[in-house]
């Protein structure tokens, strides 16, 4: 089979007197080494795009983790600065690319801003600054300028019992990595909780009754897709859809 394409988010940043539709290299190296599949990536450019072309030509989407938060206002919260930086053009672009991919069957993996993203687009809302409540540990990264350390997989997560990740890793606890300060926090009806941190934060989802593989998680399992069985496994699972996905759509358009 040739090398299916999957769509991926770019976040709008400016740097060097340019504007830029920018994705991070460890999201497309992964892509391409660990799921075998060849990562396209969109231009936030919301409603000028034309989904169901988009759709029509990619077996996958992929949602990238990104600095930037979701606009508090597409959850009914208030649009306050100090929980931002946002990207409002990635989101417009991404919430609607999340219901079309999923009411097509298109194979959706949603990291980290991803998964929050996912969750606000079924209906959910997100809590900022998860680190200040009560009892919840520090889901954000160590200070440190090297990325391996701010990536470094510290923190465990206990994988639901007969989910859809259940059958991916070998033992019902696994290791991740951690680099947020917000969360899931009323969970959109159509999503089903598949892993949770020990403080209970939300760390991977699945659409209910999907037609195709559609996950999120919190943690970044394309940081050490080359090395983690766990994050492995996540992209050979999402590059094993993205593949049924193309073989269903060739036959479909052969018969
Ligand atoms: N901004 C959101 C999502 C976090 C996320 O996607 N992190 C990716 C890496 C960001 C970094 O390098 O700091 C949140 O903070 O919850």
């Amino acid at each position: 089979m040739a090398q299916p394409l999957v769509a991926v988010s770019t976040d709008v940043k400016e740097f060097e007197n340019y504007r830029w539709h920018a994705a991070p290299d460890q999201y497309l190296e992964a892509a391409v080494s660990a799921a075998g599949v060849l990562p396209v990536l969109v231009p936030s450019f919301g409603e000028r795009i034309d989904l169901d072309s988009l759709l029509a030509a990619v077996d996958g989407v992929m949602l990238t983790g990104a600095k930037s938060n979701v606009d508090p206002t597409l959850y009914g919260g208030a649009d306050d600065e100090k929980n931002g930086p946002y990207d409002r053009q990635r989101d417009s672009t991404t919430l609607p690319l999340i219901r079309r991919a999923i009411e097509r069957g298109v194979p959706l993996l949603a990291i980290c801003r991803g998964i929050q993203e996912l969750n606000v687009a079924l209906g959910g809302t997100l809590a900022a600054e998860i680190q200040e409540r009560p009892g919840t540990l520090d889901h954000r990264a160590p200070e440190s300028a090297d990325q391996d350390e701010r990536f470094a997989i510290r923190q465990k997560v206990t994988i639901r019992t007969g989910g859809c990740l259940a059958g991916l890793f070998k033992a019902d606890e696994i290791q991740v990595n951690s680099v947020h300060r917000q969360g899931i926090d009323r969970l959109a009806p159509n999503l089903r909780v598949e892993a949770v941190a020990p403080d209970g934060v939300i760390e991977a989802v699945s659409v209910a009754n999907a037609r195709a593989f559609a996950v999120g998680v919190q943690w970044h399992p394309e940081y050490w897709a080359k090395s983690d069985e766990p994050s492995q496994r996540i992209f050979e699972a999402f590059g094993e859809a993205v593949r049924a996905h193309a073989a269903a759509r060739m036959k479909a358009a052969a018969a």
